[in-house]
């Protein structure tokens, strides 16, 4: 066995652990980062960068069907998957490449490739070759799909978004089990690409919202081209040749049969905590296996172990990972002296059409601990004179303020161009602009942004009323 002593040791070479590694090296720390599997991050690889591809390709395709909506015909659309499939490929190597070059930036004694475990506080083994004392440890392992058990070991049919990305071509049918991000970002896309999809969701939730109104436009919005079934749950599965024959029950009992070429399961990510060896690290765990950690410094209890990106469960995506990993790295670099990092507003996008945004304080936390004390404005976009005009008015945006201060606390929205409108408003919430204050900003015309505005308007008659008085159709014509 390999003995090494090192001061810190960052386990996985994502996004985080590489974040990780650079920010401890840059303390002057003596520091090796350590990786199971491929190179190259969960993003690049199998997540941000090949699934916004195939949406991409998917908006290409449905630029298409809007035409005609305009009075031009682009004649007969031909989808070819082979060629949809080849871009989405060579274009994700491009990207996991550029990662790759990062990683081997770093000196080779300090990548060590190998599963690590604890063995103890201070010590890793790795698989059975290596052993590693580190004075400190950053965890940045990432999660993996969650796999239902009525489904585990039916077939090759059984699929997760670690595999689509490597297919040849696009499949004839897909059953996609959840409608959280990934569910309705790659059912919306494959829809849109000429696959028939039914996405299948045991509740009523679609992503990240929690606004009952956001939702409901939501799911008006996306019922329009989905075949999105609801309150229905997974009962089996069973691989019949190249095909997969899923069973399902909906809210009133009733059994369903249908077959699909591929059945994409969406059901959530766990972090990847299982077979390390936890127990010997003597950190205390929550009731979810993680690790019980401080989010302002990524510290471990008071000990000298650190998590970071998801691993820890917080949010996860690919900024918080990068964040995560500077403040877990500089802080095992410099332990004992243990400083709070930069968190940034909460800001989560999913990549549908029309984009579901989630910014700052969610309905649901400013609801938590009883009546809500804070005021909501609203516009829908169904009238909003720019969305009309490019044909995309679907959904709704809700803001909303604390009573008093008037001081902007988040939002939540289905819109066009939502990942645009919610960077605008995170930065606001992020300079504690008062809803006056963001009203006396310059507002174009036209634009979505005075959508922004129309909303804005509504919470500031709220705030001064006290009310929450919002009219459902309140629209902004355009004139
Ligand atoms: C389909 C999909 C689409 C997504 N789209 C977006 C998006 O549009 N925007 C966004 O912000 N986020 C998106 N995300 C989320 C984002 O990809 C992740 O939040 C981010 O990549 C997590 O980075 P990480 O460093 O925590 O984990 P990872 O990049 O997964 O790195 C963890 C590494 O640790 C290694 N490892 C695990 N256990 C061990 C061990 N015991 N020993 C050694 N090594 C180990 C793993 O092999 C892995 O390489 C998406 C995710 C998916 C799946
Ligand atoms: N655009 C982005 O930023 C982006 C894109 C993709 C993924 N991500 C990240 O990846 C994470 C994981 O994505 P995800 O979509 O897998 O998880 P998710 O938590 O967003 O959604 C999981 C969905 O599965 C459903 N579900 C859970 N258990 C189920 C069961 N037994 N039967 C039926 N449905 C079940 C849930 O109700 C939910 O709708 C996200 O939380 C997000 O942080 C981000």
């Amino acid at each position: 066995m390999k003995k090494m002593k090192v001061d810190v040791a960052v386990i996985g070479t994502g996004t985080a652990g590489m974040s990780a590694y650079r920010a401890a090296v840059a303390q002057g720390a003596r520091t090796v980062v350590i990786e199971s599997g491929p190179y190259g991050t969960t993003c690049a690889r199998v997540g941000c960068m090949p699934s916004k591809l195939l949406i991409a390709a998917a908006d290409a395709a449905h630029m298409l069907d809007l035409a005609p909506g305009f009075g031009v015909h682009p004649g007969d659309k031909r989808i070819d998957g082979r060629a949809v499939m080849e871009r989405v490929r060579k274009e994700r190597d491009r990207f996991v490449g550029f990662v790759l070059e990062s990683v081997e930036s770093f000196p080779l004694e300090d990548r060590i490739r190998g599963h690590a475990r604890f063995t103890g506080p201070h010590t890793l083994q790795l698989d059975e070759h290596t052993e590693i004392e580190a004075a400190r440890i950053v965890i940045a392992t990432g999660s993996t799909p969650v796999i239902l058990p009525q489904l585990q070991g039916v077939g090759p049919g059984i699929v997760t978004s670690d595999d689509v990305f490597d297919w040849d071509d696009l499949p004839g049918s897909v059953a996609v089990i959840g409608t959280g991000v990934i569910g309705l970002e790659l059912g919306q896309a494959l829809t849109r690409l000429g696959v028939k999809v039914s996405l299948f969701a045991r509740g009523g939730s679609l992503a990240q919202l929690s606004d009952p109104e956001v939702l409901g436009a939501a799911r008006h919005a996306l019922a329009q081209e989905l075949d999105l079934r609801f309150q229905t749950e997974v009962v089996g599965a069973e691989q019949q040749g190249e095909r997969v024959r899923l069973t399902t029950r909906d809210a009133r009992g009733v059994e369903t049969e249908e077959h699909f070429q591929y059945v994409l399961l969406a059901t959530g990510r766990a972090p990847n905590l299982h077979g390390m060896g936890l127990e010997a690290s003597g950190l205390e765990l929550t009731a979810n296996g993680v690790p019980d950690f401080d989010s302002r410094t990524m510290q471990c209890g008071t000990s000298h172990i650190f998590i970071a990106g998801d691993a820890n469960n917080e949010l996860p995506l690919l900024a918080e990972a990068a964040d995560h990993g500077k403040i877990a790295g500089e802080n095992a670099g410099r332990y004992p002296d243990v400083r709070p990092g930069l968190r940034r507003t909460p800001l989560s996008i999913a990549f549908t059409e029309p984009n579901i945004a989630t910014l700052g304080k969610s309905y649901k936390a400013l609801c938590a601990g009883g009546r809500p004390k804070f005021a909501i404005g609203q516009v829908s976009f169904v009238n909003q004179g720019r969305s009309r005009v490019m044909l995309q008015n679907k959904g709704m945006l809700r803001v909303y303020a604390e009573y008093g201060s008037c001081r902007f606390l988040g939002a939540e929205m289905i819109g066009p161009r939502g990942e645009h409108l919610a960077h605008l408003l995170a930065w606001a919430a992020q300079a504690h602009l008062t809803v006056p204050q963001m009203l006396d900003m310059p507002f174009y015309h036209p634009v979505i942004e005075e959508g922004v505005r129309t909303a804005l308007r509504d919470l500031a008659a709220n705030l001064a009323t006290r009310t929450n008085h919002t009219d459902a159709a309140d629209s902004e014509p355009g004139t």
